[in-house]
């Protein structure tokens, strides 16, 4: 009897070769969280430090100066790899596609990373020579959407971002089964496609590709899947997954042909896309050999049972698990059944692997058909979903977001909650947002409602009068608030937890403000733990309607409790990392502009997690909390600035972040002026500007920042990064930033 599950031994990282994998979250290093906080993580790794070398086609040695931007370096060309040392570390090395044909066999795999990277645009198929040898292959064409793409795909294949890892800490997630023939159908849908969902699945079996004949391939060629798998990830930023499902499992791959499989799952890591779906039927020497060479990619061992003879309690389908978990890190199990009661079933084998196998992959089982739709709201890991939009379901009784959430409420599974947004004034919203989180809720079938709700700004705060209530889903406070003021005199807060008060996440302490107020049912997470974001739970049972007043007749469940915590600093990470890779930021210097700590926070929190190494300031004190983070100066003469000005690439500013008010526009323009036009720059390296004043002024600093070489970034940006966060904290769904950008009105990008 098979009893023992062998947990997936990290095995060599990088297509061969083991990197130094350098955690960048110095949240991990350096805090201790007080008592009752809980970690934060921004799950940054510095990754692989070999010299990256981008192989390019003729005519496009531009591509290797986009690279080096990215990557906040500069670059340089060469005429071959051989010679190439690590000491060209700090370089980016740009190699013609015909001299690197020569050389590229004979490389030194220890000192480089090399990516071949091939323009759409000139024609498909790349120089397959060169697509198999390489580590990576980034296809691209000259869009709008180019370098958000190529941030993305330089920040996983190095392995400086993690979304697993994250992902696996929501209490549920969810996958879209797109079912397109051609994914060009699905891209001016996406944002709404996508509302919910955790990551998206290509059915790479389901494609159709013309033969200009007016016939489709049998299967699709490789190069008309990279081309749909670069349009699909210049859309959307969410993790995809790659699936050639087979013949027998209700696809189109051939189930005769396992090494077919082989070459175009390990092209899927060489386009770095995020999971790598891999049928268990597979041999096993080439499920190993995938997942021994799965670059950064995440594994998800997929197997379909179709006969309708499975059966969930039966040795087979435990050896099927213990099978699944060798070579995988997330197991999938999908079955069709015949009878409701293997509902249950499935989840006493659910329950039974749990306790028998604790150090197993994360486990997404559900039945097919009708008989097993229930199964689909009980499974919490990547539950595969559909949508009205899409042209067919991609397996017998799939349900989607919004019809899984309905059925959690009809189960009392996702009780209704009131959720607020607790502002000073109206007016600060530019646009209003219970529009938005109505959508958001409609589009998801969440019962919830939502209200935007004022707070005084002098004497009390009157914000525990909100939350002490059955009903309460949560709160976001904008402006932020400092957990010092929140507690004072809050007799409600203190006594929360058995009088030990509300949770704090590690940022919100450091930081000092708390913008986001979570619920928490149960007892509260143990420090180490990211906070969990259901807002609901069996036990958070709520009778009471939603009341637009404060109703302290039936206050907040003791049961529960209620974790403070600040969406603001992700909102500005994800800024910062949109166009560029986190590294670019490792040791670098910025700039940050404000006239009060309490709005600078946030940023220093950002900047720490991106692991800045020295930070100027202007207007302001470092919190106590954060003076450690950084090599802190104050900007306090004019002699000072000039040092700062004067310094080369290296260790001048490369980020200037200014929270200052509008009214301040014109000195942040001054300052930025300064800096664009530092001396001794070489002029390769883009540095960054963050402005996050909101509201008229006179003149934009973002425009002066752009005449001065920035890559500049507004309030826009950060907020709906911050919005997609809030969610996510508030009802635990994912959001994407290009849907908050569009329902809010300002156009997509
Ligand atoms: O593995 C799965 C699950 C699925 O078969 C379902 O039952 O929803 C749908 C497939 O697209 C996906 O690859």
């Amino acid at each position: 009897m098979l009893t023992q599950v062998p947990v997936p031994v990290h095995r060599p990282n990088t297509n061969g070769t083991v990197t130094p994998d350098v955690s960048m979250d110095i949240d991990s290093k350096a805090v201790t969280p007080t008592a009752g906080s809980v970690k934060t993580s921004s799950r940054l790794r510095r990754g692989d430090t070999r010299t990256a070398v981008i192989v390019y086609g003729p005519g496009q040695e531009k591509i290797v100066s986009t690279f080096a931007d990215v990557l906040g370096k500069p670059f340089q060309l060469a005429d071959g790899f051989q010679g190439i040392a690590t000491a060209e570390q700090g370089l980016v090395l740009g190699i013609s596609a015909e001299s690197a044909r020569v050389s590229v066999a004979a490389r030194d795999r220890k000192a480089m990373i090399a990516i071949h990277a091939h323009n759409v645009d000139l024609g498909m198929p790349p120089d397959t020579y060169l697509s198999a040898q390489c580590d990576y292959e980034f296809l691209y064409t000259d869009t709008l959407f180019f370098r958000r793409d190529l941030a993305r795909f330089i920040s996983f294949t190095l392995g400086q971002v993690n979304h697993h890892e994250l992902l696996m800490e929501k209490p549920r997630t969810f996958f879209i089964s797109t079912t397109f023939p051609d994914v060009r159908a699905a891209l001016p849908n996406i944002e709404v496609l996508t509302v919910g969902c955790d990551a998206v699945e290509l059915r790479v079996d389901l494609l159709r590709e013309p033969l200009g004949d007016g016939t489709f391939a049998q299967i699709p060629s490789l190069s008309y899947v990279g081309e749909q798998i670069m349009l699909l990830r210049q859309r959307t930023e969410l993790p995809i997954i790659y699936t050639t499902r087979c013949t027998r499992e209700n696809g189109r791959f051939p189930v005769d042909d396992p090494n077919l499989f082989y070459e175009y799952l390990y092209r899927a890591v060489q386009w770095g896309v995020e999971y790598i779906d891999v049928e268990v039927w597979l041999p096993e020497d080439i499920r190993r050999k995938l997942y021994e060479n799965r670059g950064n990619s995440h594994i998800m061992s997929a197997f379909h049972d179709y006969s309708g003879t499975f059966k969930w309690p039966s040795a087979y389908a435990q050896s099927v698990f213990v099978e699944s978990c060798k070579y995988a890190h997330i197991v999938k199990m999908i079955a069709i059944i015949n009878d409701h009661n293997e509902n249950f079933e499935l989840e006493y084998f659910r329950s039974k692997i749990r306790a028998e196998y604790p150090t197993s992959p994360p486990f997404s089982a559900v039945n097919m058909g009708e008989t097993g739709q229930i199964s689909r709201t009980f499974n919490k890991v990547f539950t595969p979903i559909t949508h009205p939009l899409l042209p067919i379901i991609a397996a017998p009784g799939q349900m989607s977001a919004a019809e899984i959430n309905a059925a959690l409420a009809s189960l009392g599974q996702l009780p209704k909650s009131s959720i607020y947004g607790i502002t000073t004034s109206p007016s600060r919203f530019p646009v209003p947002h219970a529009p938005f989180y109505e959508k958001c809720f409609n589009e998801l079938g969440l019962p919830h409602h939502f209200a935007a709700v004022e707070r005084q700004t002098k004497g009390p705060l009157s914000i525990e009068a909100w939350c002490n209530q059955r009903s309460f889903g949560g709160a976001y406070l904008d402006p932020a608030v400092s957990f010092a003021s929140l507690m004072h005199h809050s007799t409600f807060f203190s006594k929360l937890n058995n009088g030990t008060g509300p949770t704090l996440t590690e940022a919100a302490h450091m930081i000092g403000m708390v913008d986001t107020i979570v619920v928490q049912s149960g007892p509260t997470s143990s420090p180490g733990s990211t906070p969990s974001s259901m807002p609901s739970s069996p036990n958070r049972r709520s009778e009471s309607s939603f009341s637009p007043t404060p109703n302290n007749t039936h206050g907040f469940p003791a049961s529960s409790s209620l974790l403070f915590d600040n969406a603001s600093w992700r909102g500005i990470l994800s800024t910062l990392t949109r166009d560029l890779a986190p590294s670019a930021y490792f040791g670098r210097t910025a700039v940050v502009l404000a006239s009060h700590a309490d709005d600078a926070a946030s940023a220093l929190y950002a900047l720490k997690s991106l692991r800045v190494g020295k930070v100027y300031t202007v207007g302001f004190k470092t919190p106590l909390a954060l003076a450690h983070s950084f090599e802190v100066e104050p900007f306090n003469s004019l002699e000072s600035l000039q040092r700062a000005r004067a310094m080369g690439d290296d260790a001048g500013p490369f980020v200037l972040v200014s929270a200052l008010g509008p009214e301040k526009s014109s000195l942040v323009g001054m300052l930025v002026r300064l800096f664009g036009g530092a001396r001794g720059s070489s002029s390769q390296i883009r540095k960054i500007f963050l402005d996050l004043a909101d509201g008229p002024r006179k003149g934009d600093p973002g425009t002066i920042a752009e005449q001065c070489g920035f890559a500049a970034y507004g309030v826009a940006d950060t907020t709906a990064f911050t919005t997609a966060e809030t969610v996510r904290l508030l009802v635990g769904q994912n959001v994407p930033y290009s849907f908050v950008r569009l329902t809010n009105g300002k156009g997509m990008f």
